[in-house]
């Protein structure tokens, strides 16, 4: 199993080292366009190799696509962060360049890859994968939901004074601070509705430090976070490099499903190695597809500015 992380900065380097400590991939391949930046991460976190207990090979290239062809997973993590006070989707001017390159030259040189998106706003840089990879539609993964669910358990630990092994929740929509749709409705701790425990006022709580759980990373640490979201990457190369169909809230390619299409949001699918195996339609009440038809419309504000 080859993976190619192109970015070898804070989320591309948290992601190959999480890869690689979970030790079922054969090779990993960083890419950055920063000379020796790549080279350098693969060289670091080789010699973490003896110490960790794993046996994947990071390699590290400048520029170089050759080093990456027959790929069978391609992350892509290229582009600008953002800084406090920002929004992800002021980030498109730049990275929607950077992804579109990207991508076209991940796929000229591994025609069966499955690209995983990361880069923000990453709804809208899955949408544009869409639009210049020519891959089947369930070979291209947006990955959000798996961070912000992930984000959601632990707020809910947190109101439960529970350890999250306890806490089951999930959030779909668009990965953006006002667009998360954290489904507090179907959230339990060991198949007991978390309602049950918490307040409607704290429940609410829950749901918008979730919403803003990037914002407030990005606040503490004058950049995005990337512990978190290079775990969340991991752990979808692993459902598919081990063929788990997991089921994940991923941002996929809808169409016709939850009543939206030609748009790239977060939705419930199973992982699988075909990548995305299929999307799971669960049923929603008024207020949540209220919610989630907003969020649909502040995907689709972002996905016109590429026209422009
Ligand atoms: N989807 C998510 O849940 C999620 C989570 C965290 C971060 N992100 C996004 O991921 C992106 C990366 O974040 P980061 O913190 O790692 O940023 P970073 O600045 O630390 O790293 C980005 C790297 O991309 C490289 N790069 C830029 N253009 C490139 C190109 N054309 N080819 C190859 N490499 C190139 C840069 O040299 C840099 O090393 C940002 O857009 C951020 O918003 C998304
Ligand atoms: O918040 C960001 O800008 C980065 C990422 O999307 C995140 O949720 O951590």
């Amino acid at each position: 199993m080859k993976v190619t992380v192109v970015g070898a900065g804070a989320v591309g380097a948290s992601c190959a080292e999480y890869i690689a400590i979970k030790d079922f991939a054969s090779e990993v391949v960083v890419l950055d366009i920063k000379e020796g930046l790549a080279e350098g991460k693969a060289m670091d976190l080789m010699q973490t190799a003896s110490l960790n207990g794993f046996d994947t090979k990071i390699t590290g290239t400048t520029g170089d696509y050759s080093k990456t062809a027959g790929s069978d997973i391609a992350v892509i993590t290229s582009g600008i962060p953002r800084k406090p006070g920002m929004t992800r989707e002021e980030l498109i001017g730049i990275n929607a360049g950077i992804v579109k390159d990207v991508a076209t030259n991940l796929v000229k040189h591994s025609p069966d890859v499955i690209l995983i998106v990361v880069s923000n706003p990453m709804d809208t840089m899955t949408y544009l994968a869409h639009k210049v990879a020519g891959l089947p539609e369930h070979r291209i993964i947006g990955m959000g939901g798996a961070l912000d669910s992930a984000r959601f358990k632990y707020r809910l630990a947190e109101a439960l004074e529970a350890p999250i092994s306890d806490v089951d929740g999930m959030v779909i929509g668009g990965h953006s601070d006002t667009g998360m749709l954290p489904l507090t409705r179907l959230a339990t701790r060991n198949s007991v509705p978390v309602s049950e425990f918490l307040s409607a006022e704290r429940l609410e709580q829950v749901k918008e430090d979730t919403k803003v759980g990037g914002a407030t990373l990005t606040k503490l640490l004058g950049t995005s976070a990337w512990y978190a979201p290079g775990a969340a990457v991991s752990a979808l190369v692993q459902a598919i490099a081990c063929d788990q169909k997991k089921m994940f809230p991923c941002s996929v390619k809808l169409n016709g499903e939850y009543g939206l299409e030609d748009i790239c949001i977060g939705a419930p699918v199973l992982i699988g190695r075909n990548g995305i195996e299929k999307i799971v339609e669960i049923e929603l009440d008024e207020q949540e597809k209220q919610k989630l038809s907003e969020s649909a419309e502040g995907v689709r504000k972002t996905n016109a500015l590429l026209e422009a």
